[in-house]
């Protein structure tokens, strides 16, 4: 596929405690943004729940679960079936498959529809993904921030997120740091991010 664009030297953002490597385009713009027509209208989008101090909310940024098996994932008390795979959505994995040499069962997907959309401070340490797994994040659309926050010293780093890109996170980095997705004001466009992850 389109290897042009890769730079042979990927490296570690994080200065320790874990590995986020961003690879940079792995689709080019046109690609990327036919995919992104294609995931706006065929995927099954609704709003996220959660309960958190009792409760509900429903956010605005919509998201959606697919995976290989009937696999039901739980987090912010909100428990979610996973659909099967749509044809794009197989290649797509395929292709990101190819470029990290990793297998993923499962695929998170979110939608923010412009920059008013973000998503807080987490770390995606779910029992159900297991200690320390791979998680391949595949963006599409506006351009947008990806913050990393070490969780003890809060020391912080940064890179944007392009329109066909690729970004790993591996190794210890659930463990020892939190990310986000910040607001901004000035993103006018919606963006599609995909987390191909591993459900044991
Ligand atoms: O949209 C992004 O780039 C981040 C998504 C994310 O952190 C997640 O789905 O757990
Ligand atoms: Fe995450």
């Amino acid at each position: 596929m389109m290897d042009l664009f890769n730079t042979d030297i990927k490296h570690n953002i994080l200065p320790y405690d874990g590995e986020v490597v961003y690879y940079g385009l792995i689709l080019t713009p046109d690609e990327a943004g036919n995919y992104l027509s294609v995931l706006l209208k065929d995927i099954a989008w609704k709003n996220d729940e959660a309960v958190i101090f009792g409760k509900h909310i429903i956010t605005k940024r919509k998201v959606a679960w697919y995976g290989d098996g009937n696999y039901a994932y739980s987090y912010s008390n909100i428990s979610r079936q996973a659909l099967p795979w749509t044809k794009e959505l197989l290649t797509l994995k395929a292709l990101v498959e190819k470029h990290t040499s990793t297998a993923y069962n499962s695929c998170l997907l979110n939608l923010y529809h412009d920059g008013s959309e973000g998503m807080a401070w987490h770390s995606d340490d779910e029992k159900s993904l297991g200690k320390d797994t791979t998680i391949a994040s595949l963006s599409f659309g506006a351009a947008r921030k990806f913050a990393l926050k070490r969780k003890q010293t809060k020391q912080a780093t940064s890179i944007i997120l392009e329109s066909g890109s690729l970004l790993i996170m591996r190794g210890t980095t659930q463990t020892y740091w939190l990310h986000a997705l910040p607001k901004s004001t000035k993103v006018k466009l919606p963006r599609v991010n995909l987390t191909f992850r591993t459900m044991i």
